[in-house]
């Protein structure tokens, strides 16, 4: 049985159209991303999922339970941690911790050692009031307070956003030690370069899925010869670069550029003797492509960022 199976929901709000006939099905156990760029339908599908929101076609199991009749023994197997802080600013991190323990007729000692990974860090603030906690030491509680209960299945909603590079980190390698203790983790995200901590990730754009796969099955699904190109002028140089009659599409990709081409005889001989005949000097490499670079091919309006 899947820890969570979607099947043709679709979800409108008034005339906005948030998900249209989405399904896809995460395995007990396993890390799946949901992945897409703001306003894609992230957090409503995880709504749909998490019982607080009735798709208007379709159905979500969690465990075999459906989201509409039996929300309420769903909602004792999942761990929820939201976009947006959640928790009671006036209670202390104590108090916080021992009340969302009670709401499930749990206590913070039952379920400790699932916890202690996260809460130790936030133990020498135990008595300050959540409001007054930094943004990082916010988010460990709020993942405490989702884990207290011991859920099947932890869902977290862009987890990441607004969060500095090392606290990133350190949520993903909380993520790993959560699953390692066998809870089922579905977490979404709009930064592509996370795909590679999951297992398995849904791609949704404009409330549609455009596939699921693993991170090397979607790099595998990339369609074209890829070319690493590093020039002292990367952004000036890439409409000079896209004109080139090989180029497929050309972007920036941190400070390099990416250069697809369907032209099979290309080789990074001739795409530097290329390259220098419109003026621009640089040292060229072919490479494999990345689950990023099919996101980007995929997500571009035409599939060509050309
Ligand atoms: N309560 C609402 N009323 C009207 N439109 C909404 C509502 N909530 C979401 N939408 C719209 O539905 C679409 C999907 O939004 P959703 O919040 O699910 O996407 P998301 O991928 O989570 O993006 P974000 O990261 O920006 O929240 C967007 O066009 C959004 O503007």
């Amino acid at each position: 049985m899947p820890a969570i199976q979607v099947t043709n929901i679709s979800k409108s709000y008034g005339k906005v159209k948030a998900l249209t006939d989405v399904s896809l099905s995460v395995e007990e156990g396993e890390m799946f991303g949901l992945i897409g760029p703001d306003g894609a339908g992230k957090s409503t599908l995880i709504r749909i999922i998490t019982t607080l929101l009735v798709p208007d076609n379709g159905n979500v199991t969690v465990f075999g339970l459906d989201t509409v009749s039996q929300y309420k023994l769903i909602r004792g197997e999942i761990g929820y941690m939201p976009a947006v802080f959640s928790l009671y600013s006036d209670l202390t991190v104590e108090e916080n911790l021992n009340f969302f323990a009670g709401v499930f007729g749990t206590t913070v000692k039952e379920n400790y050692e699932l916890v202690k990974g996260v809460y130790h860090m936030l133990e020498p603030f135990r008595n300050r009031p959540a409001g007054k906690l930094s943004g990082g030491m916010k988010q460990k509680l709020a993942l405490s307070c989702a884990l207290i209960h011991r859920p099947r299945v932890l869902i977290l909603d862009e987890p990441t956003t607004g969060v500095d590079a090392v606290s990133r980190k350190e949520l993903w390698d909380l993520l790993h030690s959560i699953k390692q203790q066998g809870i089922t983790v579905f977490v979404s995200t709009a930064y592509m370069d996370e795909a590679k901590q999951c297992d398995r990730v849904a791609l949704i754009q404009k409330g549609r899925i455009l596939g699921t796969n693993t991170p090397e099955g979607f790099a595998e699904m990339f369609p074209y010869k890829l070319f690493s190109i590093q020039a002292n002028n990367a952004w000036s140089s890439l409409d000079a670069i896209r004109n080139l009659s090989t180029c497929e599409t050309a972007y920036m990709f941190g400070d390099s550029i990416h250069f697809a081409t369907n032209y099979n005889e290309e080789s990074p001989e001739s795409l530097h003797d290329r390259l220098m005949s419109v003026g621009v000097e640089a040292n060229v490499a072919q490479i494999q492509a990345s689950i990023e670079d099919y996101f980007i091919y995929q997500l571009s309006e035409k599939n060509l960022v050309k």
